[in-house]
């Protein structure tokens, strides 16, 4: 599987936030997406996932499943937590896996993989901002997809929490999957650099 993009051009609001870029991810690859506050980072993993229209420059994806789109083989974790907060930790789980469809792994074994197992009837609502990140990460192991775009996915994570998802990364890329991710910290796994605009 090999993910390539070429020649992209963003606009936002009218105006240019990138052109030309190009870029390339195979099997069992991380990229980190760094550059400047407004370079375009989000915006990059939105046109991967489908959420934006490039106006210019393809992406395409070889070795996928040909049943699917580029869209339904990405999960995109934005660097809002995207949860209901009156739903339970549990709910918000099954919220997504229902929402996303395809095959579902077990919640309980994803929750207690993130640390969340204790919380699982707890409203979203009252998590602290580590444990919201720790919940929207479950989604990654509930419903599996092989490309994983995260933005800012570290934000809010304690020392340990960083190190769950640094195993939870390379066990994904260990088994093929694909990650670019937009950072400003390390990632704390090894992972090429895609730098967007100019130097941070
Ligand atoms: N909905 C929108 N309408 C107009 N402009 C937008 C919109 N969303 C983002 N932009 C602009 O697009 C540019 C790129 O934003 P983006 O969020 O992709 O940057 P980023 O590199 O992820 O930034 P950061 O490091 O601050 O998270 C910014 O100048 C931003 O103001």
């Amino acid at each position: 599987m090999r993910l390539t993009g070429r020649g992209l051009t963003c606009v936002r609001g009218g105006r240019d936030v990138f052109s030309g870029l190009d870029f390339e991810a195979a099997a069992g690859e991380a990229l980190a997406v760094v550059g400047r506050n407004g370079s375009g980072k989000t915006s990059l993993l939105r046109l991967i996932a489908g959420l934006l229209i490039p106006a210019g420059g393809t992406i395409a994806l070889d070795g996928g499943d040909a049943e699917l789109t580029l869209a339904e083989q990405c999960h995109y974790l934005g660097h809002r937590d995207a949860l209901k907060p009156a739903l339970s930790v549990a709910e918000n789980l099954s919220f997504w896996a229902d929402f996303l469809g395809g095959e579902r792994f077990d919640a309980t074994t994803s929750l207690a993989a993130v640390g969340l197992d204790h919380a699982a009837d707890l409203p979203a609502a009252f998590l602290s901002a580590g444990q919201r990140r720790r919940l929207s990460l479950a989604r990654l192991l509930t419903v599996r997809r092989p490309i994983w775009l995260l933005d800012e996915p570290t934000a809010a994570l304690d020392t340990a929490g960083q190190d769950m998802f640094g195993t939870l990364m390379r066990d994904h890329l260990a088994r093929g999957g694909l990650i670019i991710a937009a950072t400003h910290t390390p990632l704390g796994i090894d992972a090429r650099e895609l730098r967007i605009g100019g130097t941070a």
